[in-house]
């Protein structure tokens, strides 16, 4: 697996600097990336000085430009960069749900993946979800597969609108684990806890069990729960009420699927 000669970045906020800092550590060579953005942060600019790769310079067409701008942005940063796609170029967007033909219909470019990354990325810890339109060729999905693994884990799907679905999973989950803090530390409080201590409680639990998982990937997630629950005991009485029929499945579904919905109209 090898990087794209030449690497364009467009939008280097929080996911699109993740994935540079995630090329940076695979080696791929800073002379080889060009960023662009027109409000790079303090952070970017010095990585820039300290690594030497180039931060807005002249467009010049790359061999895999990677697509990191907000959707509502799409429409105003296409009309820009045009001058970034030569012949052989691939584009890779990780915009949340701007489709393969919404992106044609903007860019001078064929050969398209739709990736769906999240923000564990920036600590090499994320997973992504990605497709690769039919005008890919098989060099450029290894090379988007190299680009993508600089931050994590890669699962490739094989139709596009699981995309969206992925998008509803892993792309917006970290966001769920993170309010499974809040409202862990919320009832602690609610039981009597100082909000501070209830809040390094559900802290330090969630990111402990994180690491169960992470550390013993045999184990599935079903045994983990049983390890802790005692039958007749304290867990068991809590999860009596999480896995009652309306319970956490029913609204983690239903909080899903109004995910997947607004990536479909995003798409627009
Ligand atoms: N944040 C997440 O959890 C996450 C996860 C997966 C995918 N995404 C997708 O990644 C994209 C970026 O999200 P983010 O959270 O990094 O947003 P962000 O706001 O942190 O970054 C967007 C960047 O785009 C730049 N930008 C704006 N106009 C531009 C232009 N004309 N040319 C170049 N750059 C321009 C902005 O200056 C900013 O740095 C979104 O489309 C989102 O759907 C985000
Ligand atoms: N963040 C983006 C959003 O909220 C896409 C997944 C995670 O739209």
């Amino acid at each position: 697996m090898s990087a794209p000669d030449t690497l364009a970045l467009v939008g280097a906020g929080k996911m699109g600097s993740a994935l540079l800092g995630g090329w940076l550590a695979a080696g791929v060579e800073p002379g080889r990336i060009a960023v662009h953005d027109p409000a790079p942060s303090e952070s970017l600019r010095a990585l820039a000085a300290e690594k030497g790769f180039a931060l807005n310079p002249p467009h010049a067409a790359a061999e895999a430009v990677v697509l990191a701008v907000k959707p509502q942005a799409l429409d105003a940063v296409a009309a820009g960069i045009a001058s970034l796609f030569g012949r052989d170029t691939f584009l890779l967007s990780i915009i949340a749900g701007k489709t393969v033909d919404n992106l044609s219909a903007r860019l001078p470019v064929s050969a398209i993946l739709r990736a769906m990354p999240n923000t564990p990325a920036a600590v090499g810890r994320g997973v992504t979800g990605v497709f690769a339109n039919p005008a890919t060729s098989s060099d450029q999905r290894a090379k988007a597969q190299f680009l993508l693994s600089g931050v994590g884990g890669v699962e490739w799907v094989e139709r596009e609108a699981l995309i969206d679905a992925v998008t509803a999973i892993s792309g917006s989950g970290p966001a769920y684990v993170f309010y499974l803090v809040e409202a862990l530390a919320e009832a602690g409080r609610r039981l009597g806890l100082p909000a501070d201590l209830a809040l390094r409680l559900a802290r330090a639990t969630v990111e402990g069990s994180g690491e169960l998982l992470h550390r013993q990937p045999e184990i599935s997630a079903e045994i983990l729960r049983k390890n802790v629950t005692s039958p007749g005991g304290t867990t068991q009485a809590a999860l009596d009420v999480l896995m009652a029929p309306d319970g956490l499945a029913e609204l983690m579904a239903r909080a899903a699927e109004a995910a997947r919905k607004r990536a479909e109209d995003l798409s627009g």
